[in-house]
């Protein structure tokens, strides 16, 4: 893509600027499950419920103890049988309810992280290249899964959870106090303390927790790069460079983790250490009230299960809201990418632009990306159909000057016009539908050769297909492969040779049939036949198209109607071949550099070519 080349000057990725971590995030994380609602009603039913039921059992459990260890030496078995089938009872419809809602609420959540996935991934798709130039893919794609997975559980289980929880913990200590408000007294003194603890110690999981994600998604990052750009990696025999790097990246995540790890720890063991440490002086209290004839022994393990259920639900309620602070740094940064805008602004009342005659005029047009100028007060007129060649050295703009027609960047000065009306007069899909690309190295997506060519035109019927690719030289090719048409090209087009991608690509535009056309030449030598068999469609594909092509090769540029010399972001000659080499100049020395050379050895290679 024009955008691809990222050079070293370019900003890295910032560090991520802290997103606002504002309660009001949740109403919006909670926004993704309305369209689940009745299902989240449903599973908020069978979670009630069935703790609701829980409720019930530590009073059957205290009168199963009454109703066995009190009658010692009794044969009438009644009242604990009767008591057992209804704990049975009770734990049957428990665990039913709580299947159930485990299910529900597992569908809204997977049907929320599907919605929110969708949605964050079409945004990003919206965005320039500005924004990519800033953001590293392994960190935008770690954001639609780690963060994403995160939000998951907030908008399902821990609402629920939330809802139960609270229920739980007024009916049980409302229960606890019912069956002995002495010992309730002593057992609630505890509770400040969990709650304490949580909060201090949970303030620091979530600082934590937000680093360990930071790390994973920079690893993400590296490995993604390495991985994507394995060949350059190789080709270099960096793969220690990267090894390193990805290690760093792991170890530093690693780190982040082992002190989360260490903090839950802590925090488990402060939390269980309180419980216990309660839980045995509830004994000794209770025992003495037992032994006094004020509390029967059913009362103090009834009592029992309700202050461990307290405890247990005080622990669950921390544990939650850690989870919800956790949730809510997730989607702080989610929220970041969903309000991220393109700054590529598109018109309130756009002009039509069915089918452009493919005229393009620069009028005075600058360009800096951030505070670099990299192209001044350009100005030049390109009727429809003219072949207009951009060389110069490296550098000098030609890229960027291509980029701006179909508007990846905004001009900083002047005007650009397509067919005498500004640009940012049409809406963005138009002027792009009739512009085509293509880019030095090309990029065939995972799918079919037939998917490839049909990517710019979806609709295209098999014959259009065919016809395209005979046009670009590619038909015999394909369908020299074994399943032709239907070959499934790797992730990056990795079993066709550089000429035959080259070819699909040049397919691909032809299919797409745009009034304008920018061509990266490839630096890259392809052989002889394989170089003719491209030119020939490139040529097929140039015919009647305003063509704007970064020129690397003589012939391109003998054959061009017009060719602009750049340097340092101006245009220094405009002419034909024969004029500028008449003119002298920097086209003369670029001629006789770059260009005398490839003439020369191509005339030794086939004798008779070239000249
Ligand atoms: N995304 C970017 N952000 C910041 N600066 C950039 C960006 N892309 C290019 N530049 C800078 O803009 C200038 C022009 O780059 P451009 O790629 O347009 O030159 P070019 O003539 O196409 O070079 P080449 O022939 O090497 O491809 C260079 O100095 C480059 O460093």
């Amino acid at each position: 893509m024009l955008s691809r080349r990222r050079p070293a000057s370019a900003p890295a990725t910032p560090a991520p600027a802290r997103p606002p971590r504002d309660p009001r995030q949740l109403r919006r994380v909670l926004a993704y499950a309305r369209p689940y609602r009745t299902l989240l009603i449903l599973g908020l039913i069978a979670t009630l419920i069935s703790s609701g039921l829980n409720l019930i059992f530590p009073l059957l459990f205290g009168r199963l103890i009454d109703a066995s260890f009190l009658r010692v030496g009794s044969t009438d078995t009644g009242p604990l049988d009767r008591t057992v089938l209804a704990l049975l009872g009770i734990f049957a419809l428990s665990s039913l309810f709580g299947a159930a809602q485990s299910y529900l609420l597992a569908k809204v959540g997977a049907g929320v992280v599907a919605d929110l996935r969708r949605h964050l991934f079409s945004h990003l798709m919206t965005l320039s290249p500005r924004f990519f130039a800033e953001h590293r893919t392994g960190e935008l794609t770690s954001r639609l899964t780690a963060d994403v997975g995160t939000v998951q559980a907030v908008t399902s289980t821990a609402l629920a959870q939330a809802a139960a929880l609270s229920f739980n913990i007024v009916g049980s200590t409302t229960l606890l106090v019912v069956t002995s408000p002495r010992l309730s007294l002593l057992t609630l003194a505890v509770i400040p303390l969990v709650i304490g603890t949580a909060i201090v110690i949970g303030r620091r999981i979530r600082v934590v927790s937000r680093e360990v994600q930071d790390r994973v998604a920079e690893a993400n990052a590296s490995a993604e790069e390495a991985i994507s750009g394995v060949r350059v990696v190789q080709s270099f025999t960096a793969e220690d460079t990267e090894r390193g790097r990805y290690g760093q990246g792991v170890l530093a995540s690693f780190l982040a983790s082992l002190r989360r790890a260490r903090l839950q720890a802590l925090m488990g063991g402060v939390m269980s250490f309180l419980t216990f440490a309660s839980l045995a002086v509830v004994l000794w209290y209770g025992g003495r009230l037992v032994m006094g004839g004020d509390l029967s022994p059913g009362g103090l393990v009834t009592f029992l299960i309700y202050a461990l259920q307290v405890g247990a639900t005080v622990a669950a309620l921390s544990g939650l809201f850690s989870q919800f602070q956790e949730a809510l740094g997730a989607s702080g940064r989610i929220f970041e990418l969903l309000d991220e805008r393109s700054d590529l602004p598109e018109p309130a009342r756009p002009l039509p632009l069915p089918r452009a005659q493919g005229r393009v005029s620069f009028e005075g047009v600058g360009f800096s990306y951030g505070d670099s100028a990299v192209l001044h007060d350009l100005s030049f007129d390109v009727p429809a159909g003219q072949v207009v060649a951009l060389v110069g050295p490296s550098g000098a703009g030609k890229t960027t000057l291509v980029s701006l027609i179909p508007r990846f960047w905004d001009v900083t000065d002047g005007r650009l016009r397509v067919d005498g009306e500004d640009v940012r007069a049409y809406a963005l899909a138009d002027l792009r539908a009739q512009v085509g690309l293509v880019p030095q190295e090309t990029l065939l997506f995972s799918g079919s050769i037939e998917e490839n060519i049909r990517y710019g035109r979806p609709d295209a019927d098999p014959h259009e297909v065919e016809a395209a690719a005979r046009a670009a030289n590619a038909h015999g090719f394909i369908t020299a492969l074994p399943q032709g048409y239907a070959t499934v090209v790797g992730e990056r087009g990795v079993r066709l040779s550089g000429g035959q991608r080259q070819r699909v690509a040049i397919a691909r535009a032809l299919l797409k049939d745009p009034r304008i056309l920018i061509l990266d030449e490839a630096t890259s030598a392809l052989d002889n036949e394989s170089e003719a068999l491209v030119q020939q469609a490139l040529e097929t594909l140039m015919r009647g198209r305003t063509t704007f092509v970064i020129a690397h090769r003589l012939s391109t540029v003998r054959n061009a109607d017009r060719i602009l010399v750049m340097e340092g972001g101006r245009i220094v000659q405009d002419g034909s071949h024969g004029e500028l080499m008449a003119a002298g100049g920097l086209y003369r020395d670029l001629y006789e550099l770059q260009f005398r050379r490839e003439q020369e050895e191509r005339a030794e290679l086939v004798p008779g070519v070239g000249g």
